[in-house]
């Protein structure tokens, strides 16, 4: 069972052109799917549609192959959605919390508790239960984030630009818990970091203006690029020809 838009069409407001026109998407149902595209392509509002936080005008979001739609309680259980900017508290520590969002996911007290733990040793911050949310960083937040998908069984995880604002070492720890959990759960990633492709990525969908330019797996994708592209700068150039930014066609 993977998700799918299935010919979506949604506008912030009424009065304005849509951002997604009949728009058909489907996450793949395996590994690590990167979105790419420029500023205001459309890419947290496909997010944001699929983690079912706002509702489509017109047209469906569901697991595909179900009746699971994006406005029931069971469709929202099996996903996980990690937006820019990951909610802290000041009252609560990571475990609470990881434990709190396995609770509203349907997890009961004492196994949201325990899986909240196993999670967050998953994610490498074992030593960092008990730390105040607050006072965690960037990264460490961002890996709260996965454990929160991980401690309640999620079928998707939807990741909008987990990577941006993390110091390059933090970027390397979390693409390495990100390739683990990727290897047993779909995982949608947008980035605005093409680095973000290197080795982990199975599929890349590049969209612009409400549209998909390109959906393939990963090489495919780096086909593209101009035979003279050294290898660290084959995602760049396959990017730039695919959105005509290189004056080639
Ligand atoms: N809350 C909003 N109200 C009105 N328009 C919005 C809102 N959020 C996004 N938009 C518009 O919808 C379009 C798609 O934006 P979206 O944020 O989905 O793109 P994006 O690819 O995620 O961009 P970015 O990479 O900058 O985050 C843009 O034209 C944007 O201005």
């Amino acid at each position: 069972m993977t998700l799918l838009l299935d010919r979506v069409t949604f506008s912030y407001h009424r009065w304005i052109r849509p951002v997604l026109n009949r728009f058909t998407y489907e996450v793949p149902g395996e590994g690590l799917t990167i979105l790419l595209g420029p500023n205001g392509a459309g890419k947290s509002t496909t997010m944001a549609l699929l983690a079912g936080t706002v509702e489509p005008r017109s047209g469906k979001v569901l697991f595909s192959g179900s009746g699971l739609v994006s406005t029931s309680r069971e469709y929202r259980r099996h996903v996980a959605w990690l937006p820019q900017r990951v909610p802290t508290s000041r009252q609560l520590s990571a475990r609470e919390y990881v434990a709190y969002v396995a609770w509203l996911k349907g997890e009961n007290r004492s196994a949201a508790w325990e899986r909240a733990g196993t999670a967050l040793d998953q994610v490498g911050l074992a030593e960092q239960t008990g730390r105040k949310t607050a006072k965690l960083s960037g990264g460490q937040l961002r890996r709260v984030g996965i454990a929160c998908a991980l401690a309640h069984d999620a079928r998707v995880i939807l990741l909008d630009e987990p990577t941006a604002g993390l110091d390059p070492h933090q970027r390397t720890v979390f693409r390495e818990v990100l390739r683990e959990v990727a290897a047993k759960t779909p995982v949608l990633m947008s980035t605005h970091d093409i680095a973000d492709l290197a080795d982990e990525a199975d599929t890349v969908t590049l969209m612009d203006s409400g549209r998909v330019l390109h959906h393939g797996g990963t090489q495919s994708f780096l086909d593209h690029a101009h035979d003279d592209a050294v290898p660290a700068r084959r995602a760049e150039s396959a990017y730039s020809v695919l959105m005509r930014l290189d004056g080639s066609r």
